[in-house]
C-alpha cells in the first residue's frame, strides 16, 4: 500500500520532469530548501528518483537564511542522511525588509531578495539548474492572484530559463496538489522546520489558498481542470489583441 503510493507520487514527478525536459545528463541541480513541507518533499523525491532514472544529475541543497533563528541542524541532518551537500546562505534579508525598509507589504520584497540570493549562491557553486517546491496549488493561486489583483492571465511555468544568472528554474512537483505533498510528508515522516517569519500565514496568498480550497470542495475536479487548462491553453479562445484604429482621434472618413 505504502509502496504503491510512493510509486504513484514518484510517477507524477517523473512525468512532469519528462514532459517538460527538466533534467538532462550531467546537470548540477540546486534545490531550494526552506524547511517547509514542499521543499523537504521535493529534495526527498529527487533523491529517490535519481537512483531510478538513466539520467545522471547532482543535487545540492541551498537554504537562504533571512537572518532570523532557524533550526539549521535539522536541515543539515536531513541532507547529510541523503549524502547531499548543504549550503546555509546567511543573508540580512530579515533586517532589510522589516527594520530598514519597514515594508507595509514585505512578502514581495522578501521573495525578490531571496530569489536573488538563491540564484547567486547557485551560480557561485557552479550549479546550472534550480529546483523549487512549487506545486499545482501554487500555480493556481498565482494565476488567481494575478487575475484578481492585476487583471492578467499569468502564472509561473514548469521550466524558466533566467537570462541574467544563466540558471534554469524547474518545478518538478507542478502536477501534484498541496494536500498530496502534505500526505507524502506525513507518510514518510519527513521533518518540517517551522519558519519564524513575522507575517507567516497572513498574506494575500493565504486568501487565494482559501479560495482555491473553497472552489475545489464545491467542484472536486477544479484543480485537475486547471492543470488541463494550463497545458492546453489556446490563445485563439481568448480575445485578439486590439488592432483597430481609434476613430475618436479623427480616423479616415471622420469630420474634424
Ligand atoms: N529560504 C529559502 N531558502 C531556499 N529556498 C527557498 C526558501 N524559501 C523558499 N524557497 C524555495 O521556494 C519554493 C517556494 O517558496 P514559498 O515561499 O512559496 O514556500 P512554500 O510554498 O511554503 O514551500 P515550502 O513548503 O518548501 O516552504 C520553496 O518550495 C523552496 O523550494
Amino acid at each position: 500500500m505504502k509502496d504503491s503510493y510512493l510509486k504513484w507520487f514518484k510517477g507524477k514527478v517523473k512525468k512532469a520532469m519528462t514532459d517538460y525536459n527538466m533534467i538532462s545528463d550531467g546537470d548540477r541541480v540546486a534545490v531550494g530548501l526552506s524547511g517547509g513541507k514542499d521543499s523537504m518533499a521535493l529534495l526527498h523525491v529527487l533523491c529517490l528518483i535519481r537512483r531510478e532514472v538513466p539520467v545522471r544529475y547532482d543535487l545540492h541543497a541551498i537554504f537562504v537564511n533571512p537572518g532570523w533563528p532557524m533550526d539549521i541542524d535539522t536541515l543539515a541532518g536531513f541532507c547529510r542522511q541523503r549524502d547531499i551537500p548543504f549550503t546555509n546562505k546567511l543573508t540580512d534579508i530579515g533586517e532589510v525588509v522589516f527594520n530598514e525598509r519597514k515594508e507595509k507589504n514585505p512578502c514581495a520584497l522578501c521573495a525578490n531578495l531571496r530569489r536573488g540570493a538563491i540564484n547567486n549562491t547557485a551560480r557561485d557553486l557552479g550549479l546550472n539548474k534550480l529546483a523549487l517546491g512549487h506545486h499545482l496549488d501554487d500555480a493556481i493561486e498565482t494565476f488567481l492572484m494575478s487575475l484578481i489583483f492585476t487583471g492578467q492571465f499569468r502564472t509561473f511555468a514548469p521550466v524558466t530559463y533566467m537570462d541574467r544568472s544563466g540558471i534554469t528554474l524547474i518545478r518538478p512537483m507542478v502536477y501534484i496538489t498541496g494536500k498530496t505533498v502534505e500526505t507524502f510528508v506525513q507518510r514518510y515522516n519527513l521533518p518540517v522546520v517551522k519558519s519564524l517569519c513575522p507575517v507567516n500565514g497572513i498574506t494575500k496568498r493565504e486568501e487565494m489558498k482559501e479560495l482555491v480550497e473553497m472552489l475545489s470542495d464545491r467542484y472536486p475536479e477544479f484543480k485537475t481542470r486547471f492543470l488541463t487548462a494550463f497545458q492546453t491553453l489556446d490563445p485563439s479562445n481568448l480575445w485578439p489583441p486590439m488592432t483597430g484604429r481609434d476613430w475618436r482621434r479623427g480616423g479616415a472618413g471622420e469630420k474634424n
